[in-house]
């Protein structure tokens, strides 16, 4: 047999896609606050009153779309049970339809069948409005309508005509209620005040998890996901806290358990152990530094591999004036004109902030001046492999 054939081995893991991302938990644990606030604001449907719409925002992973899979799920079963509610709810994802002639677009379509679905494009914006109103009006009954990542819509139109439908008279059977979602919490403060009152009639703060929290989260999956007695001591407090340090996101904790069982299977380790761990998260921080530079400016990853190139030349730390030289060539291989020596040092601040490189100021007192020396704060290769797409474009 070769080195390289496979083999089941059934180690570490018992279900392993319990730590994915599509994974829906029965139960949510560690919200309590905000389901109690998030179920109270959606009491008016099982009254068969009028819903209210709802506006949920939090930072990223969160909870907020968990949340509200959770409770419409909830809500559905309890509805099925009361003659008077006829409940039906429409979610979207407004990540890519960036105006609201898309996202009405998108929402006709969830309602319509296959059979009658209208393009993107063609339609006068008032007439998709009015196919989805009468859309809403035909299927009738209470209807909850989600747009998670309602941050994406550039415009007000549809976020003032939607939840205003009813009182305008755009719909006169159907009980509309909208529930919005935003990771972007200066969105609701941007909203014109005549949007805010109607769509964020009841608000629901999603709170960052702390590591208490987290732990709940991932002792959830744990049970699920893990062989039994397979994680030492110490492997989930040690996830939850570095989730909560570094952005109390539980995508991110989760993230962060599942490298560290991979890294143990790979290591064809009996347990699970902090090393692990701190293997696992280090692996995923080089992997968001490689991201976070591949999505980087043009400019601002000129500058970068310019450093980069004075690193590999042991000539770091660099003056400002230092890196001018290599940059410019470097934009003079891909055929652009240089910026500024200000905008130079802004992106060198920006690398900073993202912990990409190091800047120590140095002050040679009267006379001397001051000024900043750099030098790369990951590994050349980590920061090599962020510049690929460009290196290969110009080498
Ligand atoms: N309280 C929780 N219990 C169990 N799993 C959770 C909990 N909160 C979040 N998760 C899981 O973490 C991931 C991210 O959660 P969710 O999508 O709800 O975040 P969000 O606040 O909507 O942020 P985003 O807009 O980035 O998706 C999902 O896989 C979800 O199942």
């Amino acid at each position: 047999m070769s080195d390289f054939s496979f083999e089941p081995t059934g180690r570490i893991f018992k279900e392993r896609a319990a730590l994915l991302e599509e994974w829906t938990p029965d139960t949510l644990v560690g919200r309590d606050q905000e389901l109690q606030q998030y179920h109270a604001a959606l009491q008016p449907v099982i009254e068969a009153e009028t819903p209210s719409n709802i506006f949920l925002y939090g930072k990223s992973g969160v909870g907020k779309t968990a949340a509200t899979r959770f409770l419409l799920d909830q809500l559905e079963d309890s509805a099925a049970d009361v003659d008077r509610v006829d409940l039906h709810t429409v979610e979207i994802n407004c990540d890519g339809l960036n105006s609201s002639y898309q996202t009405a677009v998108a929402l006709v379509n969830e309602l319509r069948d296959p059979a009658n679905q209208i393009s993107n494009t063609g339609y006068p914006q008032a007439s998709v409005y009015q196919f989805l109103f009468n859309e809403l009006d035909k299927l009738g009954g209470t209807i909850l309508v989600v747009l998670d990542e309602v941050d994406h819509i550039e415009d007000n139109s549809l976020l003032y005509k939607l939840p205003r439908a009813r009182s305008n008279g755009d719909i006169t059977t159907a009980r509309l209620g909208v529930i919005g979602i935003s990771n972007d919490l200066s969105f609701r403060n941007q909203l014109s005040s005549k949007v805010r009152s109607s769509l964020c009639e009841k608000e629901v703060s999603f709170s960052a998890y702390d590591a208490t929290e987290l732990m709940k989260v991932l002792r959830q999956r744990v049970s699920v996901a893990f062989n039994d007695d397979v994680l030492d001591d110490g492997v989930i407090e040690m996830c939850a806290a570095y989730g909560a340090k570094d952005s109390g996101d539980a995508r991110q904790a989760l993230d962060l358990l599942l490298e560290t069982g991979d890294i143990a299977r790979e290591r064809n380790a009996e347990q699970v152990s902090e090393e692990h761990v701190r293997e696992a998260r280090e692996r995923l921080q080089t992997d968001q530094v490689i991201e976070g530079i591949s999505n980087y400016s043009l400019h601002g990853q000129l500058v970068l591999w310019a450093l980069t190139l004075l690193e590999e030349q042991d000539e770091t730390p660099a003056r400002t004036r230092d890196i001018r030289g290599p940059y410019e060539q470097l934009c003079d291989r891909e055929g652009t004109d240089p910026v500024s020596d200000r905008a130079v040092r802004e992106y060198l601040a920006e690398l900073e902030t993202l912990g990409i490189i190091n800047s120590t100021e140095i002050n040679r007192g009267k006379g001397g001046g001051k000024f900043k020396k750099h030098k790369l704060n990951q590994s050349t290769s980590s920061v090599k492999a962020g510049l690929k797409e460009l290196i290969g474009t110009i080498a």
